[in-house]
């Protein structure tokens, strides 16, 4: 598989390229940056990625159709492009459904709104004057870029988790970037989106929480906060699917809700860390990759927590990892 590495901008813009430069040196094919509207902003911080990197490809991970109009994604992508000289790809999906409401935005038809946007996207960069007569959301009359993008087609990858989203990102993406982790999820993802993409070239990425340490231990308590995230945000049938406690997760969620990190963290348990993450010794994590990629995984991105000491995790998937 190739090999993506996720970073949430929630830390010091410095500390952010640093870590994003040792990814490269380390063999990372992909970087890709969550966009949340509470975070440092994910443009600023890709512009600065790629002004400190030579060869990774650049990505929102994910970028959303509600914070930002497809106009304005579209130049920004562009506009990446251009100054990575190239590397650019666009994650887009539909928004973090818990937190667009804080900013007073009701997700409404996600799906379709997508469709639309990344229509919209594609027309811009490819040069031509952009009219959507036709659209429902975004209804655009002879909009166009006042510069010609570096690339006449960049590729669009979708965040997906839904079984809709998921068939959406086979038909209109380039790839998808599924956040999921456990085999169980990619025995369903990867038929709907073989469906759904036929037999155009498509890239199945799997965002997934990893924690690799030479101390599976060690592993393992880095990666239980992240879980318990995960699982408060995890809809009823996804915990169905992995058979997890509800009563717990609820336990954890109101926990969350709180602020009370001690409980939070201390009610997950191992059928939680197994269904939404994959951590351990270097032997571990590659057992498990091998898992997914039979299943048709084709690209891992290597996401939150990485592992307890994050520079020695890079240094670990680089090194016993992509090798
Ligand atoms: C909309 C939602 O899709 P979903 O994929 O499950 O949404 C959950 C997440 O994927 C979504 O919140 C993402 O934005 C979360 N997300 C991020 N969200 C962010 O805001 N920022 C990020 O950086 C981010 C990263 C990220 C990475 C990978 C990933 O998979 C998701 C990521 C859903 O409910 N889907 C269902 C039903 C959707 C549906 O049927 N909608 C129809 C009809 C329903 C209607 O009428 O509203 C429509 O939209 O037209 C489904 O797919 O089956």
């Amino acid at each position: 598989p190739t090999f993506g590495m996720e970073f949430v901008p929630n830390y010091p813009p410095k500390d952010l390229i640093n870590y994003c430069k040792f990814a490269e040196d380390n063999g990372v094919n992909y970087l890709w940056i969550t966009d949340h509207y509470n975070n440092r902003h994910v443009f600023e911080m890709l512009a600065l990625i790629a002004d400190k990197t030579t060869r990774i490809r650049l990505g929102t991970g994910i970028t959303n159709t509600f914070t930002h109009s497809p106009a304005d994604t579209a130049t920004a992508i562009a506009t990446l492009d251009e100054i990575s000289d190239g590397r650019a790809t666009c994650g887009i999906g539909p928004g973090d459904l818990s937190t667009l409401p804080k900013i007073g935005i009701n997700v409404e038809t996600p799906i379709a709104r997508l469709i639309e946007a990344v229509g919209i996207m594609r027309q811009f960069w490819s040069g031509q004057p952009v009219s959507t007569p036709n659209n429902k959301i975004f209804k655009f009359d002879g909009a166009a870029l006042a510069y010609k993008p570096k690339q006449k087609s960049i590729p669009v990858y979708i965040g997906a988790q839904g079984e809709k989203m998921i068939e959406t990102a086979g038909k209109i993406g380039d790839g998808s970037l599924i956040n999921a982790s456990n085999p169980k999820d990619f025995q369903i993802a990867v038929p709907i989106i073989k469906k759904a993409a036929g037999d155009k070239k498509f890239d199945v990425a799997a965002c997934v929480s990893i924690s690799i340490d030479q101390d599976a231990k060690k592993a393992k308590g880095a990666v239980k906060p992240v879980v318990a995230f995960i699982a408060a945000g995890s809809p009823p049938p996804i915990l169905q699917r992995h058979g997890l406690d509800a009563a717990k997760v609820g336990t954890i969620k109101a926990a969350l809700n709180k602020g009370d990190f001690k409980t939070a963290f201390g009610t997950v348990d191992d059928a939680m860390i197994e269904a939404f993450s994959i951590y351990g010794t270097p032997d571990d994590i590659n057992a498990k990759i091998d898992g997914l990629t039979a299943l048709g995984v084709t690209q891992i991105v290597v996401g939150s927590p990485i592992g307890p000491d994050r520079y020695n995790s890079i240094r670990l998937i680089g090194k016993y990892v992509i090798k």
